[in-house]
């Protein structure tokens, strides 16, 4: 039977609908409308255009039918329309008229319930369904029907809060996948995909409502994407609010949002006041490399367009603590907004919702005030906010009184009982009680641990809650050193505390914190670390030797495995969103037409580039997701060298090969240092190199890279990899007609495996970097603390967690320019001056670590010299041009400036000395 992609208009998919239940054998599932099938079944009759055959031509050339086939086909499918019409739910209002004398298959009802009246919402019929399929796309509907609930039972499933359109819709969709959406459907039926967890339709709708997101509609959509979980939405909602905090903080939904739903509120302003340290703290690090003082993140400067002041902040506390069953802002109000008729959104929503009506009186009669306070209170300084005040600010700020008389003097006595009044006093004084309490375990100004307290605190368990604490206002300090620094506490001490509450708080060694520390500024750094402690998105691969991906995905999907293509950049990646069968188990995954593998392992593949009929090698091959990515790209042609050195890594390979159906590869196994004598000299098109390494990219799938690597294991590695890309480089053909090319990737983020090898092999090789083809990733380090690498280094690429949402990676592509081996004649020393300064965040090194650089930079000083010399007899006029460009100041000069401070310094001295004794 054909087998059509869910994007072709003729598709359908016969499978087993539910093993444990055989009462369908197969169910024909309709993609469209019945007539609209039949519409397509008829066009198909006529021969296919170019234009608009479309999917269904590929569907059809693929399996390869014969017309008479097709024309058998569409009779059946005829056939199959005209019985499915007498059930079909799509058609549920004439098919209720009829019901009574046409055969009906169904045998469950949901009924548009209006729980205030408690019948049916009206001008509504039952919409009848098969109990199979609505258990086989909601495991609510599955816990209901598979059950002995009521619903089971009596077979109809009373649905509330929903129109009898959209519930149409939502059957419908659960029949054939598909729904038209309007703003108001795309909310309806994602509350009711929320409500009966039909994942792939809740994204659906989420894709439709961000695609109509803008700054007016924004606020509501927060309010709502939060009342259904749709984090979708959430995260583009509150991207747009953050956008554009000072408008949206002045509509009337805002002050409404305050009284109804403060916490909301503050949850957006966390989400506003983290987002402005991290822009502060990326501009500070830029600033700190200008010699400038005025800093534009200076405390005055930093202040939010729209700082919240005490009394929102008061107000917003007191209500969380008096809310009781208030309700959110609901769809239709958000769909008001869109279409821009404010006014209609409280009618509408007055008219909805008696409650709401209720709820919106009584905070309009109590706190209406407080959020007309909270537009005027937008001028106050920063200083009033809660991060910058203090005790006295709090109570003697007008801000609380104002409050309370402002609400006091708007109530109308004759409204209020005195119940409520009581009650609201009990809150508010809760309200302040808590604030109080808030304020005085925060202390205002945050000082680093004595060692007396770190000493105490290593005798009790471990505060986490504490430790966080502390984490975040030391890289808060970080990020604004100058201004926000304790008096005479130095950057060294504030980074020796942090690597030491980093190091407890998320379980790291003592050298991969320092590592960290050293490579990335503070707040980058917590992002860092924040996303290693995440899983990254599950991935697929298509293997195009056996399927294509808008098939595979088609098929996935009924499966239950809620999925996407993966990105821009990759035409055969998918990300797995959710999944209710096991996606490494599926009989797709058994015949091989997918790959499990993390996106970041796409990368070294794509920048290979395999052609077709190629002879490549892939040096550390197992599992085999590289080469069997490769082998697709060849088209089965050519040849591959699979190696993969231990031999229990072995099977794992070649039962992936063979799984995917690979016929071009030849497996073997040999420490890769030797595979240039076994497999020869300059014999190869292409090598890819993705070595053994520390794994410190990949944190979030091995925890225990945070404490089992040190430095002396990256050592061992980076001494490994320099000696495996030689042998790389070494196998592969200068010459080659359409290759010559080297990929060197590893999952580590450290410098020395990365870098620091390429730079290696740029010396002992005549090998250049080129660009590895892939249009995102950060360039590698140029110069990292005193180390400098040559400069054509920003031509690899580095790929981490916290930025591309993959595991950290670095990938590098190099092409042979010469075949003979030794010295190049094309690198372009760069020298590697000591520099003074450490890295932006250390100011001093810890004494070990001093040595061992010391140790490292004399060994590194006497090779340079050595290889200083050979290169200065060799270099070409050319690669002597490039050098010129990234000569620093000459020694001479450095060595002057140098004595010249030290002779001021001796006179400063002197003239000291000399006052002393004349006193
Ligand atoms: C990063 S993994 C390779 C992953 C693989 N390329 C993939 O995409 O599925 C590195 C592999 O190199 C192997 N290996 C370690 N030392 C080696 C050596 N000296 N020569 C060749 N392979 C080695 C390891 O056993 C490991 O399987």
């Amino acid at each position: 039977m054909m087998q059509c992609s869910p994007n072709c208009p003729l598709f359908f998919y016969i499978g087993q609908l539910d093993e444990t239940n055989h009462r369908f054998k197969y169910l024909i599932e309709l993609h469209v409308s019945s007539t609209i099938i039949t519409t397509t079944a008829a066009a198909i009759q006529h021969e296919y255009g170019a234009a608009d055959a479309g999917t269904c031509r590929e569907c059809y050339e693929e399996a390869s039918e014969t017309e008479e086939e097709l024309k058998r086909e569409i009779e059946e499918l005829k056939s199959k329309v005209n019985f499915l019409r007498f059930w079909s739910p799509v058609d549920s209002r004439s098919h209720h008229y009829h019901r009574s004398t046409t055969p009906c298959f169904t045998d469950v009802l949901l009924v548009a319930f209006d729980e205030d009246s408690g019948k049916p919402v009206a001008n509504s019929v039952p919409v009848p369904a098969n109990k199979a399929v609505l258990t086989s796309r909601s495991p609510v509907f599955r816990a209901m029907l598979e059950t002995e609930m009521e619903e089971s039972l009596s077979g109809t499933i009373k649905i509330s809060d929903v129109s009898y359109d959209a519930l149409r819709a939502f059957v419908n969709y659960l029949y054939t996948a598909e729904a038209c959406l309007d703003d108001e459907m795309a909310c309806d039926l994602l509350v009711l995909a929320d409500k009966y967890e039909v994942k792939h339709l809740k994204i659906y709708c989420e894709k439709f409502l961000i695609s109509k997101l803008n700054w007016e509609s924004s606020l509501l959509s927060y309010s709502f994407a939060h009342q259904h979980n749709a984090n979708n939405l959430l995260d583009a909602s509150l991207s747009i609010i953050l956008d554009n905090m000072e408008k949206v903080s002045k509509r009337e939904e805002y002050m409404e949002l305050v009284e109804k739903d403060p916490r909301i509120v503050v949850e957006i302003y966390e989400a506003y006041l983290s987002k402005q340290v991290n822009t502060a703290a990326a501009a500070d690090s830029h600033e700190d490399k200008s010699t400038s003082t005025s800093s534009p993140f200076s405390p005055r400067r930093r202040q939010p367009a729209f700082p919240p002041t005490r009394a929102s902040l008061i107000s917003a506390s007191m209500a969380i603590k008096g809310k009781k069953s208030q309700k959110k802002p609901n769809r239709k109000e958000i769909v008001s907004v869109k279409s821009k008729k404010k006014n209609d959104i409280l009618s509408e929503s007055d008219m909805e919702d008696e409650e709401l009506q209720q709820q919106q009186s009584i905070n309009s009669d109590e706190g209406g005030d407080s959020g007309s306070e909270l537009s005027l209170d937008g001028d106050d300084t920063y200083a009033r906010d809660v991060l910058g005040g203090n005790d006295d600010e709090v109570k003697g700020s007008g801000s609380d009184s104002e409050l309370d008389s402002g609400s006091d003097s708007d109530r109308d006595p004759q409204a209020e009982s005195a119940a409520i009044d009581r009650e609201s006093a009990i809150v508010q004084q809760e309200g302040q009680d808590e604030l109080q309490l808030n304020i005085k375990e925060q202390p205002d100004e945050f000082r680093l641990p004595t060692q007396e307290e770190l000493e105490e605190e290593a005798r009790g368990p471990p505060d986490l809650t504490g430790l966080q604490q502390r984490i975040k206002e030391i890289v808060r300090i970080l990020s604004n050193f100058s201004s926000l620094r304790q008096e005479g506490a130095t950057r060294k001490q504030y980074i020796e505390q942090l690597k030491l509450d980093l190091g407890s708080y998320y379980g790291y060694n003592e050298y991969l914190i320092s590592s960290f520390v050293e490579m990335f500024p503070p707040v980058e750094l917590m992002e860092l670390i924040e996303a290693f402690e995440k899983p990254r998105p599950i991935t697929l691969r298509t293997n195009t030797l056996k399927t294509r991906r808008r098939d595979l995905a088609g098929v996935l999907l009924n499966r239950g495995i809620n999925l996407d293509p993966l990105s821009k950049w990759s035409k055969v990646g998918l990300v797995v969103y959710d999944h209710q069968v096991p996606y490494g188990a599926t009989p797709e995954y058994m015949a091989g037409h997918y790959m499990v593998q993390s996106a970041s392992s796409f990368l070294p593949v794509m920048a290979l580039a395999p052609q077709e009929k190629e002879r490549i090698v892939d040096m550390a091959a197992s599992p085999g997701g590289k080469t069997t990515y490769i082998a697709a790209l060849m088209k089965n042609t050519g040849i591959i060298y699979a190696n993969e050195m231990k031999e229990k890594r072995l099977s794992k390979l070649t039962s992936n090969l063979q799984r995917l159906g690979v016929t071009n590869t030849v497996v073997c196994s040999y420490d890769g240092k030797e595979l240039p004598k076994v497999l020869g000299h300059n014999t190869a098109d292409r090598v890819l190199l993705d070595a053994p390494c520390s794994g410190t990219g990949v944190i979030s799938k091995d925890e225990s890279v945070k404490t089992s690597k040190n430095a002396i294991d990256v050592q061992n590695f980076s001494r490994l990899q320099k000696e495996l890309i030689l042998a790389a480089i070494d196998m592969v053909d200068a010459n080659s007609k359409s290759g010559g090319y080297v990929v060197y990737s590893t999952c580590s983020l450290m410098v020395v495996e990365n870098e620091d090898v390429i730079d290696y092999a740029l010396k002992k090789r005549d090998v250049k970097l080129v660009p590895c083809g892939l249009d995102f990733g950060r360039p590698g380090f140029v110069r990292f603390r005193e180390r400098r690498f040559h400069p054509s280094l920003e031509k690899t690429r580095r790929f981490y967690p916290h930025v591309h949402n993959m595991d950290g990676f670095f990938v590098a592509k190099l092409k042979k320019m010469s075949n003979s081996k030794g010295v190049p004649g094309t690198y372009s020393e760069v020298q590697e001056e000591e520099v003074e300064e450490g890295s932006e965040i250390m100011e001093e090194e810890i004494p070990q670590q001093k040595q061992k650089k010391e140790v490292l930079r004399k060994e590194k000083k006497t090779s340079n010299d050595a290889s200083l010399k050979r290169k200065k007899q060799e270099e070409k006029p050319a690669a002597f041009e490039k050098r010129k460009k990234y000569k620093p100041p000459p020694r001479e000069e450095i060595s002057k400036a140098r004595e010249e401070k030290r002779e001021a310094l001796r006179e400063a001295k002197k003239k000291t000395k000399s006052s002393i004794k004349k006193r």
